[in-house]
């Protein structure tokens, strides 16, 4: 590619690094989350929501279990501003639910935003100003103790306000464009921040790290984190935050890093959506931690229902790959992919398992709302006789033999292979109910009686070609007798090979469906009965075996 060499490093590594993150292999609890959804998540929206909207989402983000939401940037817009009116006038503020407002370091605007939050029972207000390099020297044309008076300012007006104001304040104070910046200059505005707010245990400040832009790999992120984290002022009383976006797609790393270097908190929205390439995807960071044993503390107990409020509402849409969320993630449509998982999943019940091992699949899809039968096996041409005889079982009861799961399955995915197309679960049940269930293409049974008489007599009527006949045999079962009246009347040659039956569990009342594979020419032909009665659905087994050879 030209052009490479007009891009340089546009991070700082910290003076010191002593990357302590870098030993630590997991995250022991969930940090504090705070959805930015109503704030940068509606800013990066093509059309912004409106008010309905953002009530109703609001509602939402509290049913998910977040404690702390960011619902806008009351200064922005009427539509902003009336949205924290009609949460605190219609009280519509759950009492452990903490809001948060964002607001620029300008006086007029720092006005409007406590004039929107009267009477807030509990408010983060967030102050940000930019301290990165570029934006000193191209946006705001400042020194770096003038951007430290912009926020000193800022955080003094705060204090001002909130003391003038109705309502129980906290506050919050983001560095923004934190990864362009020189670390030593983060790390003394932040302090210089702090001293004008002299948090205490009773009144936590929030130091917010965001990842603006991302410039680097998350390792550097983390470090960065973790060198504020330990020369911060009053650090027992601060609340380390963060808040990456995924410019690099690597979101979701720096926030675990970043978690793992002293962050105790994390803002990010729901499928990352945000500026740009978005915001964290929350969804996913705590679903990796669910999916490592860590209580996540949010309602993810349904994700389908999650994808489609939120497609609603941002008219974004989540990726069929969108890691837990998407469509296709825990789909296998490869054989042997099927087989482990088939294989696994009857393992774990077999041996009552109850932490979750199975192959292929990172946590167990039922736990966020997710089916085996629809979403995790699919079938089409890459398909093999585990999955198919997966679903088969799973939707409809069938326990084929192994051997006879193995004829299907090539024929299904031939099938699939011709079509060049998925076959849903339906369609693949219609094809073995057609051709393998009680078969009577040729020779359908009409009636049967046996008599005891040391062997087993058999008197059956069949109808062939429209013509009922009476045909009698002798053997030792009653299967067999049928089988050689069949065999010397109708002059066919084939011997059974295989019998099995089960009791049909799902759609019906006592059914019972059994499985019969007869040798013709070397070769296994199957058939399958369904009746209520074992004899009737092993003869009709017989039946549809040579209807099928
Ligand atoms: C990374 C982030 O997500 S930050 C959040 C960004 N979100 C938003 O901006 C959405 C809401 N914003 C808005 O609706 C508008 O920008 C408003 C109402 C806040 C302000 O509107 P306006 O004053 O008309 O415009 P604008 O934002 O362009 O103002 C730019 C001015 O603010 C200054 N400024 C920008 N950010 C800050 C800040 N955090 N603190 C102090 N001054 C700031 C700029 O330097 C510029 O100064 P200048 O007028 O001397 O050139
Ligand atoms: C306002 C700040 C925290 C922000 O959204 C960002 O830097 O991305
Ligand atoms: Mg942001």
């Amino acid at each position: 590619m030209k052009n490479y060499e007009k891009y340089k490093k546009g991070y700082f590594m910290p003076p010191v690094t002593s990357m302590n993150w870098a030993s630590k292999d997991s995250i022991d609890e969930s940090p504090i989350w705070c959805s930015v959804d109503l704030r940068d998540g509606n800013q990066s929206l093509i059309i912004p929501m409106d008010l309905e909207k953002k009530i109703e989402f609001f509602t939402f983000l509290v049913s998910l279990g977040f404690k702390e939401i960011e619902v806008g940037f009351p200064a922005a817009s009427e539509t902003e501003f009336n949205l924290l009116r009609r949460l605190i006038e219609e009280d519509l503020i759950p009492d452990d639910v903490t809001i948060q407002v964002l607001t620029q370091s300008r006086e007029h605007i720092i006005k409007r935003t406590f004039e929107a939050l009267k009477g807030a029972k509990n408010a983060v207000v967030h102050l940000y100003n930019s301290t990165s390099v570029a934006q000193r020297e191209q946006v705001f044309k400042k020194s770096k103790s003038e951007i430290i008076a912009l926020g000193v300012t800022g955080a003094k007006l705060l204090n001002e306000y909130a003391n003038n104001t109705e309502g129980n304040f906290r506050f919050e104070y983001s560095p923004e464009s934190f990864t362009g910046t020189e670390m030593e200059f983060a790390l003394e505005i932040c302090n210089e921040v702090l001293e004008v707010w002299k948090p205490t245990s009773e009144k936590k400040v929030i130091i917010n790290l965001p990842s603006t832009v991302q410039v680097s790999m998350p390792h550097v992120y983390a470090s960065q984190i973790e060198y504020i984290s330990s020369n911060l002022k009053f650090r027992d009383n601060v609340i380390i935050s963060i808040h990456p976006h995924n410019d690099r797609g690597t979101a979701v790393a720096e926030a675990e890093l970043g978690l793992l270097a002293g962050a105790q908190r994390v803002e990010g929205t729901l499928f990352g959506n945000g500026e740009r390439t978005g915001n964290v995807d929350i969804i996913t960071l705590a679903l990796n931690m669910f999916s490592q044993g860590i209580n996540p503390n949010l309602n993810l107990e349904n994700i389908p229902h999650i994808v489609s409020f939120y497609e609603k509402m941002t008219c974004m849409e989540v990726s069929q790959r969108h890691p837990y969320s998407g469509e296709l993630v825990f789909a296998a449509f490869s054989g042997s992919h099927q087989d482990a998982i088939a294989k696994g999943m009857e393992y774990h019940d077999n041996n009552n398992l109850n932490d979750w091992r199975v192959p292929y699949l990172p946590l167990d899809p039922k736990d966020i709302g997710r089916e085996y039968a629809s979403d995790v096996i699919r079938i089409n041409s890459q398909s093999g006789k585990g999955g198919i005889g997966f679903l088969l079982k799973e939707n409809y009861g069938y326990d084929l033999p192994p051997k006879m799961r193995e004829d299907l399955g090539y024929t299904i995915k031939n099938i699939s292979d011709k079509l060049n197309k998925e076959l849903k679960s339906d369609e693949i049940y219609e094809l073995f109910k057609k051709d393998y269930i009680n078969n009577e293409t040729t020779i359908k049974l009409i009636d049967y009686h046996f008599v005891r008489n040391g062997n087993f007599h058999v008197t059956m009527e069949c109808e062939i070609d429209g013509i009922v006949k009476t045909y009698t045999g002798i053997g030792n079962g009653r299967l067999d007798a049928v089988a050689n009246a069949l065999k010397s009347n109708l002059n066919v040659d084939y011997s059974i090979q295989t019998y099995s039956e089960h009791s049909l569990e799902i759609g019906s009342d006592s059914l019972a469906a059994a499985y019969v594979g007869i040798t013709v020419d070397n070769k296994i032909v199957w058939g399958v009965g369904v009746n209520h009665d074992i004899i009737n659905a092993s003869i009709k087994a017989l039946i549809s075996a040579i209807n099928r050879k």
